[in-house]
């Protein structure tokens, strides 16, 4: 369970949010909406552990997420606006150092993408699509319960959309979680929605 009680965000001078309070449970769903600015990405960094809280607490299982970001890093996949793809690496060598840590395979993750046939192409040779697609990769790779996922579908045409709906089910389907910023609905059923001002 992943909670965060009446915390409050600072982005250099300017509060970003304050007294903000949402729980998402195992196999929940819960998609932040609001116009640019409001402050989702910044969300879903403090969900990470990338920014600290002004005010007010992150909780896993109801322990302080900051009292141990090495344990709380584990549990979080991070999916950023910027797709964090090496352009010099091919598609199946960007994933190599997630499937170490993981043990999982490259193969399985890009076909669960639709990525099988492109995996000796260098990335920087990818669609913008393909690289979003490759970055989403990283979730299949990954054995953390807590996908954090910034505008996730951008760039997806409706197959890839249809294909990360059925990634997005099966992580819930075995406890995983999701939190999600969005402009656009999302492939998700019964899924909770946060709205920043
Ligand atoms: N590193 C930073 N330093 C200072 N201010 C920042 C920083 N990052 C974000 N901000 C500010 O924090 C506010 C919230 O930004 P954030 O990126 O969280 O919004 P968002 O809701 O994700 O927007 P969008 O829909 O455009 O992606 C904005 O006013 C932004 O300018």
């Amino acid at each position: 369970m992943l909670k965060a009680e009446s915390v409050a965000v600072f982005r250099g001078e300017r509060l970003v949010f304050r007294d903000l309070s949402l729980s998402v449970p195992s196999g929940g769903a819960l998609v932040l909406a609001g116009p640019n600015g409001a402050g989702k990405s910044t969300l879903l960094r403090l969900l990470a552990g990338l920014v600290r809280p002004a005010a007010g607490q992150v909780l896993w299982d109801g322990q302080d997420a900051f009292a141990d970001l090495a344990a709380h890093g584990q549990r979080v996949v991070y999916v950023g606006h910027q797709d964090a793809v090496k352009p010099g690496l091919t598609a199946a060598e960007n994933l190599r150092f997630a499937a170490r840590i993981s043990g999982k395979s490259i193969r399985a993750a890009l076909e669960a993408v639709g990525l099988e046939n492109l995996a000796d192409l260098p990335a920087r040779m990818l669609s913008a699509g393909q690289k979003r697609r490759l970055a989403l990769s990283r979730l299949v790779l990954s054995a953390a319960p807590l996908w954090l996922l910034d505008e996730p579908t951008l760039g997806l045409d409706v197959a890839a959309i249809e294909r990360f709906g059925r990634l997005l089910a099966a992580h819930r389907a075995g406890g995983g979680l999701i939190v999600a910023a969005t402009h656009v609905p999302l492939p998700l059923d019964n899924v909770a929605g946060l709205r920043l001002a």
